[in-house]
């Protein structure tokens, strides 16, 4: 029977303990006369190579501009999307890693056209197996000594059921976790692949059996996510017969659909709930990845998730495309669609070899080879230098702590040929020891996932000033007029937001007229001072407070960002439990703070949350001695947590 042994670095090249960034790429679908019956153009285009702009809905002469690993214009074809985006992580799979690719986006917008296209224009899915193959013949022709399979399974989950596409009619499949929490699909069927052409009989008429209807929106819209496993499995032929295996996920996802514009009722509007939810809980899987701390990421919440677990924030290399619309019709999706491909960058998986080596037959298949297939994991206990699987509700923890282990390994030999009693104190202590190491693995886990989050936050790009070079040479976006509509309340909740910086440059002076103009006696107030100013938010509140009374409450901010417990931290205006936690998770990776200003170096505190914590922060902590009740609400732009603290202080409500 095959078992699991350990990779060492020579094996994998020292690939087992790499971190790989979700790489995101967007692609902009052609605009389509067809879909834009009121000809309002497009409200999105792309800026350079890695950037895009897209109308401001709270602003129509504001455009808000991002950035991503790579942006697809209309122009790209599919072979330059393969190319780029795709063929470089196909290799991995040939070594015993995993990699994911998956479209993401709106109804519509162009994720079966990316992932499976047409005869003439093929996507993602048929070059990739293309090229899994011809990498295989080039490896084989390297060396006799391996020997390589290909495999493939296919699957939809379709109202929150798991179908077989390549057993039509089949019910809906389990999915199971085994012993190490890996999880598969017992009962889906595994194909073995003999080369492309093959394939191709295969895959076709499956592809037929994905449910697919019309809607307003797309005359042929996928109604389910759709997932293609390629698996390659390498084997040795010679002792010690080790063998690999690499799985690739092809994933093309439903798109997400506002059914007041889909039309979408009775059957259509049940697959549309589910499909919305799904794509939901995906969302707030990333949320949880992002926030990181062992918080729970809650994967179990549908099957999609559950099936995706590997790929984010697991061992997969994993590409988001995601696929937006240029009309006016598609404006909220395609604004959704990108905060949440913004988002899904700062996901961190590990990927690691997986490798058996079989003490009997070469050949002979361990058990998840054999047909339990699906997405079954291998064991990765015992896989050195990689992480066990996350688990639910984790993520994929780091090796154990060497000189814990050695006291164990110590320990366990020096039971052997002692004395029953002292045997059994022995085995208390190593059974204290397994703990110790858990603990040990948790507590780095935690300070591996706030060390990555704080490098990963400070070396991702945020919103870039436009190029005036590249403005000018670019056609101006065509933009609606003011009446914009309003968000869906869902789509305000997920803020970005990379406001346009030299849009937000040409405000500052306007809001700080504003703010001089009504320190006279009244409220500040109005919708547009709510874009939250630098200038607004300057340090003139600061000159207005005693220094040494200034002084004095930094200090104490100071000294509770340095030795705050949890609960100290929390009682810190504008500090909640996230923000708490990445805090203490800083503390310990770079020691004390030196500053208040240090803060801004925390994930989420930007300088306009700073400004906001530390006036919010610094002014109850004077009692407002300085301030009269006028003076603060003119002098103070306020947002909606500042105003609960003016409000608690003055007893009084605050409206704006
Ligand atoms: N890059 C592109 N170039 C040319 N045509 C495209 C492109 N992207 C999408 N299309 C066309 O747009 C239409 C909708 O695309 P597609 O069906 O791929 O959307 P979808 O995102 O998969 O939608 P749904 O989620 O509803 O299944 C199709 O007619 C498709 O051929």
């Amino acid at each position: 029977m095959a078992q699991r042994v350990a990779v060492n670095d020579a094996a994998t090249g020292g690939a087992s303990r790499r971190v790989s960034r979700v790489r995101v790429a967007v692609r902009l679908r052609p605009y389509m006369e067809a879909h834009d019956d009121k000809a309002e153009g497009p409200c999105v285009r792309g800026l350079g190579p890695q950037s895009l702009e897209i109308t401001n809905w709270r602003n129509a002469m504001e455009t808000l501009h991002y950035q991503f690993d790579v942006f697809y214009g209309e122009q790209t074809s599919q072979q330059e999307v393969f190319l780029s985006s795709v063929k470089p992580v196909l290799p991995h799979l040939l070594n015993g890693q995993n990699a994911s690719i998956f479209a993401y986006g709106p109804t519509g917008a162009g994720k079966t056209h990316t992932m499976l296209g047409s005869s003439e224009q093929p996507g993602v899915i048929p070059r990739a197996v293309r090229e899994v193959f011809h990498l295989v013949r080039e490896r084989e022709e390297e060396s006799q000594d391996w020997e390589y399979s290909v495999g493939m399974s296919y699957l939809e989950i379709y109202n929150e059921k798991v179908l077989d596409l390549l057993s039509p009619g089949s019910q809906d499949l389990p999915i199971r976790e085994d012993k190490d929490r890996n999880i598969f699909i017992p009962g889906l069927t595994h194909t073995p692949l003999t080369s492309f052409s093959h394939f191709h009989t295969v895959f076709l008429p499956a592809s037929l059996n994905r449910t697919t209807a019309s809607t307003k929106l797309n005359q042929r819209s996928s109604r389910s996510h759709a997932i293609l496993l390629i698996k390659v499995v390498r084997s040795q032929q010679s002792p010690p017969h080790r063998q690999q295996t690499g799985k690739l996920y092809l994933v093309d996802l439903a798109g997400s659909e506002d059914n007041r514009r889909t039309g979408n009722q009775g059957l259509r509007l049940k697959e549309s709930g589910a499909i919305n939810l799904s794509l939901f809980t995906l969302s707030k899987v990333v949320d949880a990845l992002n926030a990181g701390g062992g918080c729970r990421v809650p994967y179990r919440d549908s099957k999609l998730t559950r099936l995706l677990q590997d790929s984010l924030g697991g061992s997969a290399h994993s590409v988001m495309i995601t696929n937006i619309a240029p009309e006016y019709k598609y404006y909220f999706d395609t604004f959704t669609a990108l905060n949440f491909a913004a988002k899904s960058k700062l996901i961190v998986n590990r990927p690691f070899v997986r490798e058996t080596v079989s003490s009997s037959v070469p050949g002979k298949r361990p058990r998840d080879e054999q047909g339990s297939v699906g997405t079954a994991e291998p064991h990765h206990k015992k896989v050195k230098g990689g992480h066990k699987e996350g688990q639910e509700g984790s993520r994929p923890s780091s090796p154990p702590v060497s000189s814990v282990l050695d006291r164990l390994l110590a320990l366990e030999k020096l039971m052997m040929g002692t004395p029953e009693r002292e045997r059994l104190n022995l085995l208390k202590t190593v059974a204290e020891s397994r703990k110790e190491i858990q603990e040990l693995k948790e507590k780095q886990k935690e300070l591996e996932s706030r060390a990555l989050q704080v490098r990963e936050a400070n070396s991702i790009a945020g919103p870039q000033p436009q190029d005036p070079a590249l403005k000018n040479s670019l056609p101006q976006l065509h933009r609606k007029q003011s009446t914009a509509a309003r968000p869906k309340k869902q789509q305000a909740v997920v803020s970005p937001l990379l406001v346009s910086q030299e849009l937000a440059a040409v405000k500052k002076p306007v809001l700080c007229s504003t703010v001089k103009s009504k320190q006279n006696g009244e409220a500040l107030g109005g919708k547009e001072n709510v874009a939250g100013d630098e200038c607004a938010l300057g340090r003139d509140w600061e000159s207005r407070l005693e220094p040494a009374v200034l002084e004095k409450s930094r200090q104490h901010i100071l000294e509770v960002l340095n030795s705050g417990s949890l609960k100290e931290l929390k009682a810190l205006q504008l500090i909640g439990d996230k923000k708490a936690k990445l805090i203490m998770g800083w503390r310990e990776v770079h020691g004390s703070f030196s500053q208040v200003e240090d803060l801004k170096n925390i994930e989420g505190i930007t300088v306009k949350r700073f400004s906001s914590f530390l006036k919010v922060g610094v002014v109850p902590s004077v009692k407002l001695s300085v301030f009269t009740q006028k003076q603060c609400a003119a002098t103070f732009y306020c947002t909606q947590s500042e105003h609960a603290v003016l409000n608690t202080l003055f007893g009084k409500k605050f409206t704006s």
